[in-house]
């Protein structure tokens, strides 16, 4: 579903604050497949997910999105195939409108404007019955201003509206890392059972690494650009969170050293 050769971006390339934030990254992630990604600070995760999203357009290397090269495409181009949820709560959901108003731009995602149909009757009760199924309460609040909401429920509601219309792609950036953690684990929870039931193409970053290793079918790790670790369900099973900060404590040792060491690193590893 996702097909990504050799993509690499500098960010103020020649300048003082060059930053290669991605450096000739190859991954494959297959139609329904959950991927969840750990690295250590500043290491691309969230470039990597911008770089599919369309945010900006690489130096180098290809995206394919079923089947479709979409490296040149801007990222509303990609709306139709790409959905996302951020760290912040706050966007994603216009706050002055309602929760039925914002469910309603999002079912219209992707649908050309002579498609669009008005929020009727009928779509508010298929509206109701979806936020019903949050278990927060919410089914009786449509109208209400989605800024009114906790944090926790409007990132439900987020993650609600970014599947209402299944996407090809499910793109979430430590989505829960912004809430208290009685609402990050419901959030967890919906994501779960979001993706799950929808069979649905997902890349979920976070820095909890139990996170990373209970959910999905597989984790990647990222590092200075480059995923160096590629950790299949099987894997993901038997590992604990330890196994994983021991991983990240041989990098911590191998950053004072030199990149060839890290590519030794990365054969010890696969
Ligand atoms: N738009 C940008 N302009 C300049 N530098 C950027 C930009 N976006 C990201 N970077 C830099 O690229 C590097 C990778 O950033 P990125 O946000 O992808 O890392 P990350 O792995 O998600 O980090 P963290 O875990 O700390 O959130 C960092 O050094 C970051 O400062």
């Amino acid at each position: 579903m996702i097909v990504i050769k050799g993509l690499s971006k500098t960010f103020n390339a020649g300048s003082v604050n060059e930053v290669r934030a991605l450096r000739g990254v190859d991954l494959a992630v297959s139609a329904g497949q959950f991927v969840t990604i750990i690295g250590t600070n500043g290491s691309g995760k969230s470039t990597l997910l911008n770089a599919v999203a369309g945010a900006f357009r690489p130096d180098a290397g290809t995206i394919a999105i079923d089947g479709h090269d979409v490296t040149s495409q801007k990222d509303f181009q990609r709306a139709k195939y790409v959905s996302r949820v951020f760290q912040n709560p706050f966007s994603g959901t216009v706050p002055n409108m309602s929760i039925a108003e914002n469910m309603h731009m999002a079912s219209l995602r992707g649908r050309s404007a002579t498609l669009r149909l008005g929020l009727n009757r009928r779509r508010r009760a298929q509206y109701r019955e979806r936020v019903a199924a949050l278990e927060m309460g919410l089914e009786d609040r449509l109208d209400s201003p989605i800024g009114t909401l906790s944090g926790g429920q409007r990132q439900a509601l987020t993650l609600l509206m970014a599947v209402m219309t299944p996407p090809k792609v499910l793109l979430l950036d430590e989505h829960t890392a912004a809430l208290d953690p009685k609402s990050a684990a419901q959030v967890i929870k919906l994501t779960e059972q979001f993706v799950g039931q929808g069979r649905l193409t997902a890349m979920m970053v976070t820095h909890s690494m139990r996170q990373a290793l209970e959910l999905g079918h597989r984790t990647i790790m990222m590092h200075r650009g480059q995923v160096i670790e590629d950790i299949p369900m099987a894997m993901k099973k038997r590992l604990g969170v330890d196994d994983l900060l021991d991983r990240f404590d041989a990098l911590r040792r191998a950053e004072q050293l030199t990149d060839d060491l890290l590519d030794d690193l990365r054969r010890a590893y696969l």
